[in-house]
């Protein structure tokens, strides 16, 4: 891969901002290799995230999340789209900033609920009232989100567009270290 031993790069952001699909067709275009944190705790736990929140409660999938920026993944030359509540947790925001280049993707709350509508892989919202609770949640981590990565939006973009966007900023961010 041409992009190994350079500094990885962290999507983070809410559910339904783009991070997964994003993240794909960003390394292919990096030429880096490709790694989706819930897809990595999956094949650690051996079930999948609706499953592991079922069974095992939200605290194990953070704990599993916490590995996983630790200790689960390469060091250097991977695209990382981080699941959406993983920058959250008491440590993380220093700790990604401290392991590559952090960009955050954002997205109106409209165009999330319609990103993600009906999806199993996120039982955080597989509640009665999702629009409530994508408004609460957001308020609540959007502060970490800013401080954490630089902000990229996704808004009536297209995922080409964010994705050459992200190349820019990554170059940029490769200058100036
Ligand atoms: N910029 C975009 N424009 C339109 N659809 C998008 C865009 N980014 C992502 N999507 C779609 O939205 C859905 C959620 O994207 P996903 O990458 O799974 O989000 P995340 O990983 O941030 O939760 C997917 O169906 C994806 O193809
Ligand atoms: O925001 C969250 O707390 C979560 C986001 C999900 O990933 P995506 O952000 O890729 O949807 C997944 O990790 C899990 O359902 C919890
Ligand atoms: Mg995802």
């Amino acid at each position: 891969m041409q992009g190994k031993g350079q500094p990885n790069i962290y999507l983070i952001g809410f559910m339904g901002v783009g991070k997964s699909a994003v993240g794909r067709n960003l390394a292919r275009a990096m030429r880096m290799q490709f790694i989706d944190s819930d897809w990595a705790i999956e094949q650690v736990a051996g079930k999948s995230i609706s499953k592991i929140f079922k069974e095992d409660g939200e605290a194990r999938f953070r704990e599993l999340e916490r590995e996983f920026v630790e200790t689960g993944h390469p060091e250097t030359g991977v695209v990382v789209a981080c699941g959406g509540g993983l920058p959250v947790q008491p440590g993380m925001s220093d700790l990604l900033k401290q392991k590559g280049v952090v960009v955050c993707l954002f997205a109106r709350p409209e165009t999330i609920m319609a990103r993600t509508i009906g999806n199993p892989k996120r039982p955080l919202l597989n509640v009665e009232n999702p629009e409530e609770r994508i408004t609460e949640l957001m308020a609540e981590r959007e502060p970490i989100y800013m401080k954490t990565g630089i902000g990229v939006t996704t808004d009536g973009r297209g995922i080409a567009e964010v994705v050459s966007n992200i190349t820019r900023i990554y170059r940029r961010e490769l200058r100036l270290r």
